[in-house]
């Protein structure tokens, strides 16, 4: 099944700017010394290539004096220009290796803003509730997460050391010109500075969404993409490659048209700027060129006005590049800030300690609904006496597997509540209330790990002979002895390498492994075959003697001596009893029996044993 994004696709255009300048002071705060000796590179760097052209200045108009007076070799006319070009060609390399070691010194203040983005988003999605992840699609997750946190990397490198010294560089220049020479060149460069700017922001604002509308398709192909590998064997057998490579290439080709109208959008951008630039540099040398001939100016002016030029315009040209990646990495971290703004739909805010005593459960007058609006419980009153084993039976959807959502807060109810020894489960810290229950649910998933791990997992100390005990007590030997591997074998993307009944028994295993006061077991040995589940139950049934349980299950035959049997129709406890009063009393649970009865008796050939 494909599911809608839980992320809206039409983000708000205007980026809330204090937002983010808030997330990232602090990691620029944690490494300030660093900031500030970047930033320190940064101003010499700008200050010697600053200097460049007034030493390229100098030599040329040395040079041709000295060419004019026919200077020799012995003059010191040619000695100056000799010092300057050194001097030229040190401040040069300066103004790159302090640019170099700037980078040196703030990579690590972004790799770090960086990785603690990632891992607030990730541990933000794991506070998030159930119906968030229900309604997730991981690949287009994965693609927004991504380039969220690049995203944060690129703005903190970029504002801080492009826009900022851009704008600095941009003062100086101007105000040096304004000084030295007259004031048209001043003009142009500010004329051609502010239309530069005006028609890029303009521009990137217009195909921002194109790009925007590029990065949603990506995003969606990729989670298609996914999707369809993530069902490789259902794709098999309903034949339907022909089919999901045409939805995908659907997808693609969307992608594609988007890009197009990206590429074009760029075009218009970058050609519209270098036509700013080109008529500015043409104006400013035809005057430059008139001052020279009317005697205004020197060859070297000349020159210094030319090199000014291109030393203002390759950042400026620059700056076109950054302010569209940064409006385009603001539309990626906008859409990761959504993600890091949506509110977990239970709150985890009761800061009770739990104090179990005896471990006794309590469904009180619980009404719930998912989020689609049907009531699924209704007024249901049910309580697991302590220390004792409560089997719960009922047609499918009668809402059996909804009461261990609720008991570990994936979802809360609308109306009434639970209680563990009195205690309301919303006092109570999440993770406080888990680490009291135990569950084998009904599909097991396990880690692409060894099985080893993902035994582990419950309780990662646990010692080896703990660890072989569960093993043995989950009927786990066999497949542990089959493979070469043993503990070691590696199951497999979400344990598809185990067959359905493996796995249940390692979810079972997992669970004794965490030692719960509370134990639930959906369906536990639904896929089990009935030796298999014949052992199992006996190993249940020793494990969760004297302890609470709650077993929910379809095959009335394991679970007819449970301390008591509920009943559940329709959202309520219908029965409730032994195996033997409910028989007596001909209601519900009897006729289930019945009919779960003469099933078993229907042979192979499917004709009822006595027909
Ligand atoms: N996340 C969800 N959103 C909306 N409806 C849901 C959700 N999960 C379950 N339901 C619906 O709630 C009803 C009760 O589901 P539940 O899984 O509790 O039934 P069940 O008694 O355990 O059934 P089964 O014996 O088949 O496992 C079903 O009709 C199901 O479709």
């Amino acid at each position: 099944m494909r599911h809608s994004s839980a992320l809206p696709d039409n983000i708000p255009v205007q980026f809330r700017g204090w937002h983010w300048v808030k997330t990232l002071w602090p990691y620029l705060m944690e490494y300030r010394g660093r900031v500030l000796a970047a930033l320190l590179c940064l101003v010499a760097a700008k200050l010697a290539s600053v200097g460049m052209p007034f030493l390229l200045k100098y030599q040329v108009d040395h040079l041709s004096a000295a060419g004019l007076a026919g200077a020799v070799a012995a003059d010191w006319w040619l000695w100056f220009p000799l010092g300057l070009l050194l001097a030229y060609g040190s401040v040069r390399f300066l103004s790159v290796f302090l640019g170099e070691v700037r980078d040196l010194l703030f990579g690590r203040v972004t790799e770090r803003a960086m990785r603690r983005m990632a891992l607030q988003v990730f541990e933000h999605l794991h506070r998030l509730s159930l119906e968030f992840h229900l309604n997730r699609q991981t690949g287009a997750l994965q693609r927004d997460i991504e380039r969220g946190t690049n995203g944060i990397g690129f703005l903190l490198r970029f504002m801080i050391f492009n826009i900022i010294p851009t704008f600095l560089e941009l003062f100086l220049v101007i105000g040096l010109l304004l000084a030295n020479y007259p004031p048209v060149f001043a003009i142009i460069t500010t004329v051609a500075v502010v239309a530069y700017i005006a028609y890029s922001v303009v521009v990137t604002e217009w195909r921002t969404r194109y790009v925007r509308e590029a990065n949603r398709l990506d995003s969606t192909t990729h989670a298609r993409a996914l999707d369809s590998l993530l069902n490789y064997e259902t794709v098999k057998y309903f034949t339907a490659e022909q089919r999901e490579a045409g939805a995908y290439d659907e997808s693609l080709a969307q992608w594609e048209s988007a890009r197009r109208m990206n590429r074009f959008s760029l075009f218009s951008l970058n050609s519209g700027q270098a036509l700013i630039i080109s008529l500015a540099m043409a104006a400013m040398l035809l005057f430059a060129a008139y001052y020279v001939l009317s005697g205004d100016m020197t060859l070297g002016d000349f020159t210094l006005v030319n090199a000014f030029m291109f030393q203002l315009f390759l950042p400026l040209n620059f700056l076109g590049f950054i302010y569209r990646e940064i409006k385009a990495s603001m539309a990626n971290i906008e859409r990761m800030f959504e993600l890091l703004d949506e509110q977990p739909a239970v709150p985890d805010d009761g800061n009770n300690t739990l104090n179990i005593q005896q471990a006794e459960v309590e469904f009180r007058e619980v009404g719930f609904a998912y989020a689609n609006g049907r009531t699924v419980l209704n007024n249901l009153n049910l309580t697991l006496p302590a220390g004792q084993t409560l089997a719960v039976v009922g047609s499918s959807g009668a809402g059996k597997s909804t009461l261990t959502k609720l008991l570990f807060r994936f979802y809360d109810p609308q109306q009434g509540g639970i209680y563990i020894d009195g205690q309301d489960i919303r006092s109570i810290p999440q993770q406080q209330l888990r680490a009291a229950l135990g569950i084998v649910p009904q599909d097991t998933v396990l880690f692409n790990d060894t099985l080893r791990n993902n035994l582990l997992y419950a309780r990662p100390d646990a010692t080896e002979d703990e660890l072989q005990q569960v093993v043995r007590m989950a009927h786990l030997e066999t497949l542990v002895q089959q493979n070469p591997a043993g503990l070691e074998t590696v199951v497999g993307e979400r344990g598809l390498k185990l067959s359905g009944g493996e796995k249940q028994r390692i979810a079972i295993a997992r669970m004794l492994l965490k030692r719960p006061a509370i134990m639930v077991f959906d369906e536990a040995t639904s896929s089990l075959d009935s030796t298999t589940e014949r052992g199992i139950m006996a190993a249940i049934r020793e494990v969760s003697a004297g302890r609470t349980a709650l077993i929910i299950a379809h095959r009335l035959s394991t679970i007819v001596d449970a301390d008591c049997i509920a009943v559940m129709e329709q959202g309520q406890v219908t029965e409730r009893g032994t195996h033997a009063e409910l028989l007596a009393a001909h209601g519900r649970y009897a006729q289930l029996w019945q009919a779960q009865q003469s099933e078993r008796q229907v042979p192979v050939t499917g004709e009822p044993k006595d027909a």
